[in-house]
């Protein structure tokens, strides 16, 4: 099997790597399995350069190939917002619930046909000595007035996917994985891995 580390400390994420890695023949380590090394400043203002400055940082310091994902919900009524800062929307504490209910507070007055969002995922890897890659995906929907279902993480529970009819934590994780922004940057990363390994 081979060996793939993701610079993340998002168990979500992890969750989801090692399924969406998995089918492709890696398992995942990530840095859930190295506590002390402190999380990296995300000091960017898009997510590919974020994703970049993860990967490139962990790549660094364990001199292989590292995968990063930088990603976050754009909300239109709210000029994009929370974008880049998803995690961190309600401080820097990285609080999912405190995160839905700001952004719920903030959309009180939206009607409903005026509250598409999409999520996005850029994944970096970093290849010691070449030059990093990044790839995008997207996923489309809705952002509902109320919490439904418990699967997934941050935001999933008011992110309505019009074609399925549910919100991303009313799927299960099989079908979260089909059609999610990450699944969607994945799918471009794939050619690019086949020639890594
Ligand atoms: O409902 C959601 N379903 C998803 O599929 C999803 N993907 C991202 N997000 C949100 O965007 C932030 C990423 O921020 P982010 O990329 O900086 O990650 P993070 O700080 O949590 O971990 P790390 O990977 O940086 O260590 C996350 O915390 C979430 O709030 C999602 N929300
Ligand atoms: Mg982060």
């Amino acid at each position: 099997m081979k060996e793939l580390l993701i610079a993340t400390k998002n168990a979500g994420k992890v969750k989801e790597f090692e399924d969406l890695f998995g089918e492709l023949g890696f398992t995942v380590t990530s840095l859930l399995d190295y506590p002390s090394i402190e999380d990296v400043e995300e000091t960017g203002v898009t997510f590919e350069q974020n994703a970049t400055i993860k990967a490139e940082a962990i790549s660094h310091l364990f001199g292989k190939i590292v995968v990063a994902d930088d990603s976050g919900l754009f909300v239109d009524a709210l000029g994009g917002e929370p974008g880049v800062y998803s995690a961190r929307y309600a401080g820097m504490e990285k609080n999912d619930e405190a995160n839905i209910q700001k952004l719920l507070t903030n959309l009180e007055d939206v009607p409903k046909e005026k509250r598409t969002a999409r999520f996005h995922c850029a994944l970096a890897v970093a290849i010691p000595d070449k030059e990093t890659i990044v790839v995008e995906g997207t996923c489309e929907g809705m952002i509902t007035t109320e919490k439904h279902g418990e699967n997934g993480f941050g935001y999933d529970p008011i992110f309505f996917v019009p074609q399925l009819e549910k919100t991303m934590a009313q799927l299960d994780k099989e079908t979260k994985n089909k059609i999610s922004h990450r699944a969607n940057a994945l799918k471009e990363l794939v050619p690019v891995m086949k020639q890594l390994f």
